[in-house]
């Protein structure tokens, strides 16, 4: 059972920053819930865009209802000629999650919000496009193709890997899609979900909401551990390998990405999920070595310092063994967080006080101003 640490100290731990229906993480009973329920239970029995239809409108859709969903966001998946251009301007070297927020900001500026009213309206608009913002650059600048930002994959998961494929995706490919996207959804008060609430808070828009949400998740002691754990594991060639450089990299007390998590004590309920499926492609593809090299730093770290993987570590395999390139792991990460970081942006706004904490000053006490001549 994921519990939660006993709080406190620096880095706001422990403090009640706000309320929230939409998630609970680490709590008795389940690990984590999106409104009442419990995510392996969604990851095992929903689609990704029920579980967005859940967050953005407050309750799981009838069969009717998703079907006009995914009818309506096939219908927004297209790129408008303008970003297309812009996309193409970005450098090839360039970080994807710098292309996924300047694809969001730019959107800002051809598609505003223009009222609060439009909030759902612009948010499913980014839900449908953001695959074709990655995808389309991506593609550009590293194939030197114009893609066709549309198609006519029945989900969001098996658009993105068919987009970045060039060709129709396999059924267990689009399953696996299907429950990351569902993992990565919501969580509460994470860093990247705050950065959104805290600009929410001062009646800004959505997208510089999402901007800024997506300027936090970069960062790799959030989002950005699905792809440092990807170059930590393709580093090895064997599980005996992988555990002694394991050991000397804890006893240089380096961090080892995808392991620890800010709220959850003994496990992440995630983690068991995507590590079936990343252990099923694994067997799919005949794989022998980044599984058991990933199962071996794992017990490592569990033995050693009773760190146990978070929902990001098992994400780099399964993702790798799909043929998803590592620099778009934490992209991927902002397709379905965008659900979370908008539900929590109307959450905000329906009840809002600007968020503006207080700082404990630590400086020199008051002092007499020198005019420069004196100093
Ligand atoms: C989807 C997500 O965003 S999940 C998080 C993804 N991030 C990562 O995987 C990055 C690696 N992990 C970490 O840096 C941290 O565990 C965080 C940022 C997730 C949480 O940070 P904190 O809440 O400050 O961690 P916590 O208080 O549990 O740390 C306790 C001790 O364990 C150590 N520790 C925590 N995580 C790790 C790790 N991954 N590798 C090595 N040591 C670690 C800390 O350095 C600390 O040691 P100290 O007391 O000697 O300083
Ligand atoms: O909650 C956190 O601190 C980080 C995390 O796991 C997430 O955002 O999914």
């Amino acid at each position: 059972m994921a519990e939660a640490k006993v709080l406190s100290g620096a880095g706001l731990r422990g403090q009640v920053a706000g309320q929230t229906a939409l998630s609970t993480v680490g709590q008795a009973g389940a690990g984590l819930t999106y409104r009442g329920y419990d995510v392996r239970d969604l990851a095992a029995g929903a689609e990704f865009e029920e579980v967005a239809y859940l967050l953005l409108y407050g309750e799981l859709p009838s069969k009717a209802e998703l079907a006009d969903y995914k009818r309506k966001l096939k219908g927004l998946r297209d790129l408008p000629q303008a970003l297309k251009e812009v996309l193409e301007r970005i450098p090839r070297d360039a970080h994807p999650m710098d292309v996924m927020r300047t694809g969001c900001s730019v959107l800002g500026t051809l598609e505003p919000e223009l009222t609060f009213d439009a909030q759902r309206e612009k948010t499913d608009r980014l839900l449908a496009l953001f695959p074709a913002v990655m995808c389309y650059w991506y593609r550009f600048t590293h194939h030197g193709v114009r893609i066709d930002c549309t198609s006519d994959e029945d989900t969001l998961g098996g658009h993105f890997l068919h987009l970045l494929h060039g060709k129709k995706p396999s059924e267990l490919h689009v399953k696996v899609m299907n429950v990351s996207l569902i993992l990565y959804a919501e969580h509460e008060f994470n860093a990247s979900t705050f950065t959104a609430r805290v600009c929410a808070s001062t009646l800004s828009d959505l997208y510089s909401c999402v901007t800024a949400a997506i300027g936090s998740l970069r960062g790799p002691l959030h989002g950005f551990a699905n792809e440092a754990a990807m170059e930590l594991i393709e580093r090895f060639q064997s599980p005996q390998e992988a555990t002694a450089e394991l050991l000397r990299m804890l006893e240089r007390k380096d961090k080892i990405m995808g392991f620890g998590h800010a709220i959850y004590k003994e496990s992440d309920p995630r983690n068991e999920v995507i590590k079936g499926w990343s252990k099923q492609l694994a067997d799919q593809v005949g794989d022998t070595v980044l599984y058991p090299v990933s199962e071996a730093i794992d017990k490592t770290m569990w033995e050693q310092k009773r760190l146990f993987p978070n929902a990001d570590f098992y994400h780099a395999s399964a993702y790798h063994f799909m043929g998803i390139p590592t620099k778009l792991f934490t992209p991927i990460f902002v397709c379905s967080r965008l659900t979370g970081w908008a539900a929590h942006v109307f959450e905000q706004r329906a009840n809002n006080r600007i968020i503006r904490p207080s700082a404990e000053y630590v400086g020199v006490e008051q002092r007499q101003f020198v005019p420069i001549e004196q100093r």
